[in-house]
């Protein structure tokens, strides 16, 4: 089997894949020019994640930008295929044996089609006819990761497929998992597109949902928290919506929303977001709170070592009118806040993301395990900082969004180990019920991102 992950260890600055040649392919209808031509671009794009170790969607948001001759259904065509690609590289890798490069290509292309069931079947049997494969026309409208799996090993006996390999070998190193049942679902999970999640704010949820689907965005709420807002599976012009633009309406996973759930911010709380980002967990500790009383007197001060995101985090809370919320950018070791001065520490630390790879699903083949094993001295160092400013009494929040118990229960006990004068608190999983002290949202459970939640008080 060819290692794609052998070819992207490092960073390169050589122009992306040269193009492809398909001169000696006769196309001769408008479907089967447009299909090479798409064949081209998502080939040259796809070389350019891999090769650089660039974002596919910054990487597809550029090539958009500067390509502006493009409508929406090449792009649509173009993008999808391209997210497919890396949703199924484990398998469509190993086509990789055929001599020609441009065979190979549409071979793959075609595979990875049929995997999705694509719609633009015009280009698709264009790429099929192209690629020399008259045989896979059978492939059934797939519900389930085992069932494409079964129909690969029919249609390409010669090779072995099974549903393990869709994740790098190095992710079941740092996420072990003993149960066969519970490894499957989680595959199943990262191969699949979760739908965007919302949060509402200073709005009541069934108006907010009312609004939306008015404008055919097929908004519901959901089962676990009275403002999650479940908005569907298609793109969403943000800025053409009054709701987001007036701060009632905030983009935000569920499976991140459980971390400021678990908070349990109290109305009148100081809370500290230390890593705060673009601040989606301070926005949401604040409307907790101000869920509570509308007079809710609680304040966040948010941190982070980057100053655009407090940028950002500074326009979404003026949108909400959230005066309480208030940035201190970390520079140095130094704290950027008092001392045992707050009433709950939220530490939503640096990680590997391995639990947002259903949103981003080329990382896991950019990525390599160094990943995760860089990241847990930094976490401990940023958590046990963060820790001397919880006053006796308080609460401190670990959270991150990767599955590896490396970056998660480790560095909890790692921390525990050194600080006796923390404890860890039993809470409640929301999507399961589940009463522990230490919880990972895994993405099956409530279709969601992964995330890692811990939180621990401080004695008086
Ligand atoms: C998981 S993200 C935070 C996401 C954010 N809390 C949210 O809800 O959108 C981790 C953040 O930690 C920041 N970070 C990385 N190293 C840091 C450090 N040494 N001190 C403070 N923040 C750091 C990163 O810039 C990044 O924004």
């Amino acid at each position: 089997m060819v290692d794609a992950l052998n070819t992207s260890q490092t960073r390169s600055t050589e122009p992306s894949a040269d193009a492809l040649s398909f001169d000696n392919l006769q196309a001769d209808t408008p479907a089967q020019k447009r299909a090479l031509s798409y064949a081209n671009t998502i080939y040259q794009l796809f070389h350019q994640v891999m090769d650089k170790q660039q974002p596919a969607d910054r990487v597809v948001g550029e090539y958009f930008r500067v390509n502006k001759k493009h409508g929406s259904k090449d792009r649509r065509v173009i993008r999808e295929s391209l997210f497919a690609l890396f949703r199924w590289w484990g398998w469509l890798r190993k086509f990789d044996s055929q001599s020609e490069i441009e065979q190979t290509w549409l071979i793959q292309l075609t595979i990875n089609a049929r995997l999705e069931s694509h719609p633009w079947s015009e280009f698709i049997s264009a790429w099929e006819t192209f690629a020399g494969l008259v045989s896979i026309n059978s492939a059934p409208e797939f519900s389930h990761i085992s069932q494409r799996a079964t129909w690969l090993n029919e249609q390409f006996s010669e090779h072995c497929f099974t549903t393990d390999e869709l994740v790098p070998d190095w992710f079941w190193e740092v996420c072990p998992s003993e149960n066969s049942e519970q490894r499957l679902a989680l595959v199943e999970s990262l191969s699949s597109r979760p739908p965007i999640w919302g949060r509402v704010q200073n709005i009541d949820l069934d108006d907010a949902i009312q609004s939306l689907q008015k404008l055919d965005i097929p908004a519901k709420g959901c089962e676990f928290f009275s403002d999650s807002i479940n908005l569907g599976n298609k793109n969403i012009n943000l800025n053409g919506l009054s709701l987001y633009k007036e701060g009632e309406l905030e983009i935000q996973d569920l499976g991140s929303q459980v971390v400021g759930q678990l908070c349990q911010p109290r109305a009148d709380d100081n809370w500290w977001d230390t890593c705060s980002g673009a601040g989606g967990k301070s926005l949401q500790i604040r409307s907790l709170m101000l869920q509570q009383s509308q007079e809710a007197q609680g304040s966040i001060i948010a941190s982070d070592i980057r100053r655009k995101p407090l940028e950002e985090l500074a326009k979404r809370a003026k949108r909400a009118g959230f005066k309480k919320i208030t940035t201190s950018p970390w520079k140095s070791d130094e704290l950027p806040v008092p001392h045992a001065h707050f009433d709950g520490v939220l530490v939503d630390a640096p990680c590997s993301c391995t639990g947002t790879w259903r949103r981003n699903p080329d990382m896991r083949w950019i990525d390599t395990i160094d990943t995760v094993l860089d990241k847990p001295s930094l976490q401990l160092d940023i958590l046990t900082r963060s820790s001397k400013a919880v006053k006796a009494g308080a609460t401190l929040v670990y959270a991150t969004c990767s599955l590896s118990p490396l970056e998660n229960e480790e560095v909890v006990k790692a921390f525990l180990a050194q600080h006796s004068d923390f404890s860890l608190e039993i809470t409640t999983h929301p999507f399961t019920g589940a009463k522990d002290t230490m919880h990972t949202v895994v993405p099956y459970q409530a279709d969601t991102d992964g995330m890692f939640v811990a939180r621990m008080l401080k004695r008086s």
